[in-house]
Formats: C-alpha cells, structure tokens, sequence
C-alpha cells in the first residue's frame, strides 16, 4: 500500500472505505463544522452589552462582542480544517481530533474542529513513523477554493516510510499572486520547533532565502497570542520589517489566523522617520555600538557642579540648603537613575531638605507643602541651572556640531571611537539649531538611545524582528530596549546583509539586542526558489558568506533558469505574462525609468516602497526586492546591480532568489565573474 493516498487519484482500495465515500464523510464533517460555527457565531451575536453595569462597561463589552463575532466569521474559500489525526487513546480527548485554524465546537461542546495551536495539534505537525506520539494516521486535506477535494493518508503507526506530501509539493509549486499566505496547513516540523518556542525562549533563526523565515516568524506570534492569550494582550506583540512594501506583503497573514492586533512595522517606524541622506562611512560610525557610552557620557556632561545653594523664602524666613549640600544631592543621584526622573528627585530631595528646615523651626509642612516647595521658582531655577531640562535632539545636535564636546565625551565614556571616526560624526555643513537639524537613519537610533537614558522605553511581550542581518547594533540595541522584559524570534540570513554594518554573526546581533541567552538555530530547506536557480545564486555565497553552506531547494525546478546577453525586457516580460503568476522585473535602481518605458507597451507599475501594489508586472528596485517573492522574476543588468553599493554583490544575490517559478537574467554588461566561474 502506497504511503500516501490522495483521493480520488487513488483507486478505491483503502481499508476504512472507497476514498469517495471518505471524501463524502469528511465533506459532510465540513459541512457540520462550518454549520456549527454559523451557530456560534449567531449565539455570540444574541449576546447582549446590556447587563454591564455602567456606559463605559457596556461600550467595553459590545466592543469584545463584537470583535468575538468578527472573529467567528466563516471565510469560504478558506479552508475550516486541513488535518485530521486518528489516534490510539489512552487519555482522555477524542480518539479523532480534526486540525485548523480555530476551535469550533457544537451545542453539546464536542470540538468539531481543533486550533492548530492548541497542545493536541502538536502532533500534526511533529508525529513521525519512529516518533508517532500517539497517532495512528494522519489525515492531510486538498482544497479547491473553499470545497474539500482531496485527502491524504499517512500511517505512523505502522513504523514504514512516509514520502514526500503531494499536498505540501502542491502548495510549494502554487503560482504566486497578490499578498504572502500562511503556511498553517503545511508547516514543516523543524519550522513547527521554532513557531512553538516557549515565550520565554528567544529564538534566532539562520536561513536561506525562501526557507519560510518570514513565515515561521509570522505563526510564531500567532502561537504565542494563542498560547498567552491575555499576558500577551496586555504586553503587545510586534513585528519589524525591512520596509513598507514588504508589511504590505505579509500584512494578511496574521488576520488570516485570527490575530489583527499585532503592530507591523519597520525600524523607521519605530524610531521616526528621519531619512537625510548620508555618507554610508559616517553611518557606519554611528551603528557602531562604541556609540552607546558616548552618548551616555554626552548626556550627563550636562550636569553642571552646583556652585550655590538654595534659598527658600516664607513669610518671615529664609530657608536655606547649603551648596555642599546641593553637590552631595546631585553626586547621590547621578548615574542612580535616568535622566528625567533623576530631575524630579533632585527637586524633591531639594524640597525635603528645606522641609527639615521648615520642621526645624517648629513647623510641621506635611507632604503637600513639599510638592509645592519642589514646585516653586527657586528650586525649579536651581534644578534648571544644574540638572537642564533636555530633550534628545538638543544633546545630539550639540555632540554632532561640537567637536570639542564630542571630544570630551569620548574621553568621560573612556571610549576608543578614534580621532578619524570622531571627525567623521562632525557634521560637514552644521545646522543653525536642533530645531533645524536634519536627522538620518543612523541618528534615529541614537535619539532613540538618548531618549531611553532620559525615560525609560516601555518593552513589549514579544518582538519579531525580520532581515535582523542588516540592522545596526545601534537599532538592535533599540529593538532590544523594546523587549527586555519580553523575547524575540530574530530572523536573517547572514548572506543576505545589504547594509553597510550587516551583522556577521548571529551571538553578536543576539549580544546587542540584549538577548544573550537566545538560541541560534538553522532552517536549510527552501520551498521558495527552484535548485536550478539557487544553485546559480549560490556561487555568489564563498564572497559574501563563506562560512554558509549552500542552501538546498525542495523544488528541482528544470529549465527555470535563463541568462540571455542582450535580451530584451519587453520580450522577457510578454512572454512571463502568457503563463500564470506575478511577475517582478528587478531592476538597478537607477534603471527603473528606463526599464518602465521600455515595458510602456505592457500594462505595468512600479513597486512603491510604501505599498505593496497588486499588479501582475511589477518593476522592482533591486533595493526594495528583501522579503518579496514573485512567481516569475526577470532581473535587469547584475552588473549594474552590484556596483551600485558596497554590498552590491549580496544585493544581486537577494535579486537571484525571489523567483518562486522562472528567473531570466538579461545583461548587456559582463556577468560578475563569479556567476560566470
Ligand atoms: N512549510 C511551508 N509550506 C508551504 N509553503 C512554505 C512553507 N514554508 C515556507 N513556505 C513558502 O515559501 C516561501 C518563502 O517563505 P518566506 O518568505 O517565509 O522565506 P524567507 O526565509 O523569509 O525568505 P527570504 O530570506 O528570501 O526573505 C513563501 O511563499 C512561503 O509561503
């Protein structure tokens, strides 16, 4: 007997029945789901806000209602189920358990359908011949729209081999359209190990492009919502990408499985969107987390000694805080706290001592006279004069303009920041004032700093951080402030590093998040690109990732690679539109005017960094292809491609791998040698 049998393929053989009489149970048992949930969903419509007692409470209320129904809404063409296991008992939950997106049960709460996060679903994903924790077959669904077509067995309990899925191979080789799916159907068990990582655990993932990174990260926050459901409400859960194309692209993976409060943004979003250009050199400085002392120095040289003391006048008397005594406050609570509230204590230390005073004479000011005491002209002056008032962009505009101050808090930070990369941070062309200042990417992260040693960065629950390779450990620092009290699955591919402080290696991205203790693991098996072409790919690997192994491809992919000199993108692209599929034109950035008009015949647009448009041919900057993938990919002048940056060679080498189906390389200009060698 076949491993797998996919009906109705399969002659009617199998030992539980003819495959179209199962088909025919397993469509009724879809039916009887997809009406049970209709019946949920009314219930949770009848419900009332009405016996919350107040206003606010019933508004409370009527807004988790409705987001209960919301979340009940049947989608037709998604599929309710896709998994069924039959298993040997022995415990006390049902001996057939049919896998899902979410839990749907009938009026007597017998579970018709069981979430694929839940403990019990586990093994759909993991049960193995030689591991088959506790199932005796594993059932996997084929769908066609919303309608259940086809099934397929698998026998764990019998210790034979199970080939390869002919569902999963169907998914993998689907022709690519519009937004990213979710894999929840055919998630992989190495890749199931990491999306079911404890929350506590930090999670760094390696892998090659089309390994499912993105998508491993994606179900991994929805686990983890699932999992710690109201912890994690409370908390938050983010996820960080490389650009606003790319949200756009994933953005209805996690609303397909139930989760729409997740944020999804990108390190500028986070930061602020401080885009003035700049000298990658300069940059480059400015990552470096040599910057971080050097930054908390500069903040606390703006502490000035108290040369006077405080007088505080009432009525009749003079109340007085001696100079030394204001020095002995200030050095008390230097570096004891941040910045801001470090203000406030000094007022407050400021008032207590004039207190001390006031009770010394007899009186008895309670607390509210200290308030007002910490509140009043005098101590607010001699707080200002001492302690200033700041805000980040004023201590970076003056580390960025002065080289003297920066000079001096190089040397109070004991840093070895040299007197080449100290000059390289001086502004060229100073600005007038801070106000006026133009901030860059690399500044971002320094305000950011600056402001979380001023108050402290709320953190979140959980942090997905996706393409972390190519952050700065000044932003991963940032990122990391984010989820100190939380963790984070980390994803990359050192390979695919673009910027010009991509990381090298993982423990340091790890190091700077603040995350030490998390786990570097590998995926290795790619479901994106064909072999033929991340073979071609991959000879870019020994220049710009040496230690990596070559990626594999679970797609061998014949005749999906074409290198044409002098072929014409019109004719490339015309002939990508008579098949199925999206197509992405990747061009050098400086080509995307030339190339759009030479497809002005076509009906075209060109890839916005801020949207994901839908449109069967896209022109693609090769600086915005990270993360996205098309079903045939046409990539205009490597050359080109490769001299525009100093990681140019990486950039061709994430251009290589987005093609899902066909890549075709035209050039007019000599091949990099290292994909002719
Ligand atoms: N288990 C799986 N089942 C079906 N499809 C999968 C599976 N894992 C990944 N894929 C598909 O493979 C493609 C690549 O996945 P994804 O974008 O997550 O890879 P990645 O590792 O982030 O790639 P890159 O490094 O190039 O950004 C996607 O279309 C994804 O849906």
């Amino acid at each position: 007997m076949p491993a797998h049998q996919l009906a109705p393929d399969i002659p009617p053989d199998a030992p539980d029945g003819a495959p179209t009489d199962v088909l025919a149970s397993e469509q009724a048992h879809l039916a009887e789901s997809r009406a049970a949930l209709k019946a949920m969903r009314a219930h949770a419509q009848s419900l009332s806000a009405d016996a919350a007692g107040d206003w606010v409470s019933q508004q409370i209320l009527q807004s988790l209602l409705d987001q209960r129904v919301a979340a009940l809404a049947d989608h037709p063409d998604t599929p309710l189920f896709f998994g069924r296991l039959d298993r040997a008992g022995g415990d006390d939950l049902p001996g057939t358990i049919y896998v899902g997106r979410r839990h749907v049960h009938d009026g007597g709460s017998k579970p018709l359908v069981i979430d694929w996060r839940a403990p019990v679903s586990r093994a759909f994903y993991q049960a193995s011949p030689a591991d088959p924790m506790g199932v005796v077959r594993r059932r996997r669904f084929g769908y066609h729209g919303g309608a259940l077509t086809a099934f397929e067995d698998e026998p764990l309990g019998e210790g034979g081999e199970i080939g390869p899925s002919k569902i999963l191979t169907e998914e993998i080789e689907r022709p690519r359209t519009g937004p990213m799916r979710d894999i929840v159907a055919t998630i992989q068990p190495d890749q199931d190990e990491i999306v079911r990582a404890t929350l506590a655990q930090t999670v760094c993932v390696q892998g090659a492009p089309g390994t499912g990174k993105t998508a491993v990260g994606l179900h991994r926050a929805a686990y983890l919502l699932f999992t710690h459901r109201e912890r994690l409400a409370r908390s938050g859960v983010m996820i960080v990408g490389p650009n606003r194309a790319f949200l756009s692209y994933i953005s209805s993976v996690l609303p397909a499985l139930g989760e729409v409060k997740v944020d999804q943004t990108t390190v500028a979003g986070l930061l602020g969107e401080h885009a003035a250009p700049e000298d990658p050199l300069v940059a480059a400085v400015k990552g470096d987390a040599r910057m971080a002392p050097v930054l908390e120095s500069a903040l606390w040289l703006h502490i000035v000694k108290p040369e006077d003391g405080l007088v505080f006048t009432k009525g009749a008397y003079r109340h007085r805080v001696a100079d030394y005594e204001v020095r002995e406050i200030v050095a008390s609570l230097r570096g004891t706290t941040r910045y801001n509230p470090g203000r406030a204590a000094l007022a407050q230390r400021l008032a207590h001592m004039v207190l001390v005073r006031m009770e010394q004479r007899g009186e008895s000011p309670d607390d509210r006279v200290q308030d007002a005491v910490a509140r009043s002209k005098p101590v607010k002056q001699l707080v200002d004069a001492v302690w200033p008032k700041l805000t980040p962009e004023q201590v970076l505009f003056r580390l960025l303009s002065d080289p003297d101050f920066l000079g001096r808090a190089v040397k109070a930070a004991k840093s070895d920041l040299s007197p080449e990369e100290q000059e390289l941070l001086i502004w060229r062309k100073p600005y007038r004032s801070w106000k006026s200042a133009k901030w860059s990417a690399a500044d971002a992260a320094l305000l950011d700093e600056l402001g979380d040693l001023m108050e402290r960065t709320p953190s979140l629950g959980h942090l997905v951080v996706d393409e972390a390779q190519d952050l700065s450990e000044m932003q991963l620092r940032a990122l990391g402030r984010r989820c100190r009290n939380g963790s984070a699955t980390v994803l990359g591919d050192l390979a695919q590093g673009t910027t010009p402080w991509s990381t090298t290696s993982w423990e340091s991205v790890l190091r700077h998040l603040g995350q030490r203790e998390g786990e570097v693991t590998e995926l290795t098996l790619g479901f994106r690109v064909p072999r033929e072409v991340l073979d071609y790919a991959a000879r870019l690997l020994p220049s710009i990732a040496p230690a990596l192994a070559a990626p594999r491809s679970l797609r061998p992919g014949l005749g999906s690679l074409t290198v044409s000199k002098g072929g014409s993108v019109a004719r490339a692209a015309g002939e990508a539109l008579a098949k199925e599929g999206s197509i992405g034109v990747i061009v050098p950035d400086a080509l995307v005017d030339e190339v759009s008009r030479a497809l002005a015949e076509l009906p075209h647009a060109v890839l916005d960094p801020d949207a994901a448009q839908e449109h069967r041919l896209l022109i693609v900057p090769a600086t915005l292809a990270k993360g996205l993938e098309y079903d045939h990919v046409i990539v205009v002048e490597p050359a080109d491609i490769v001299a525009a940056e100093p990681r140019g060679l990486a950039r061709l080498y994430v251009v290589l791998t987005r093609a899902v189906t066909s890549l075709t390389v035209l050039h007019d200009k000599a091949l990099p040698a290292q994909l002719t060698a």
